[in-house]
């Protein structure tokens, strides 16, 4: 993990791969880095498998997505690894935020029936805190990376409601607000959530002037 006393290094590339397989985040993750990259592809483009995500934290799982992607491709990448906790369910789903969308019958992923897993688990819970997280890892071919997180705080509503965004966007509303991210256009998500946030972190790292 970046160590924030180390001076950070700075990305001078012209060529990054963005080392995810979801649909939802890889225009996020691009509209974010607002053309401060030249060139950009994903880990789909390059044919580079899912690898498997056996890390403990967030952090842990976006340095091994981005380091997976760089050794695969001999390019500079970054990875994303996020999800939600939930304060009435101890934090679950967290790191398996993704795995809660499988379902029993080996069909694939999917977000609603996700979604009615977190319902039925709170029953009658009161607490509908949640929180998303994400951290990002840039790494290098030379092994180094630099690895930022943030957070948005808000509290889940059923009917999920809304039909932007991705993944558990229906169901979350964020502090100070009363729509859902499903329910808002991606320039105001980005104003706030979890992955702005860890692009401000990154962008001030590893961007900035
Ligand atoms: O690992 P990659 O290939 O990037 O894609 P993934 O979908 O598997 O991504 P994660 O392993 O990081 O799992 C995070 C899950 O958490 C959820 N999630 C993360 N960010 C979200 C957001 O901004 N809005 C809604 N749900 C989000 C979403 O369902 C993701 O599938
Ligand atoms: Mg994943």
């Amino acid at each position: 993990m970046t160590n924030a006393a180390s001076p950070a290094r700075r990305f001078t590339g012209d060529h990054l791969v963005i080392a995810s397989h979801n649909k939802g985040k890889i225009p996020e993750i691009a509209a974010l880095l607002e053309g401060r990259v030249p060139r950009l592809t994903s880990a789909v483009e390059h044919g580079v498998p899912e690898p498997e995500e056996t890390g403990d934290s967030y952090i842990a799982n976006a340095e091994l997505k981005a380091r997976f992607v760089t050794e695969a491709t001999g390019l500079p990448s970054l990875a994303d690894d996020s999800g939600v906790s939930v304060g009435g369910l101890g934090g679950a789903p967290g790191i398996y935020s993704a795995r809660w969308a499988e379902k029993p019958d080996g069909s694939g992923r999917d977000f609603a029936y996700a979604m009615e897993q977190v319902r039925l688990k709170l029953g009658d819970n009161p607490d509908r805190s949640a929180r998303f997280v994400c951290a990002l890892s840039l790494c290098w071919p030379d092994g180094h990376c630099e690895t930022v997180e943030g957070e948005i705080r808000g509290q889940l509503v059923w009917p999920a409601r809304g039909t932007k965004g991705f993944g558990y966007d229906p169901i979350f509303v964020p502090d100070g607000h009363s729509r859902t991210f499903g329910e808002m256009e991606s320039a105001e998500k980005h104003g706030m959530s979890h992955r702005a946030d860890a692009f401000h972190k990154l962008v001030a790292r590893c961007f900035a002037p």
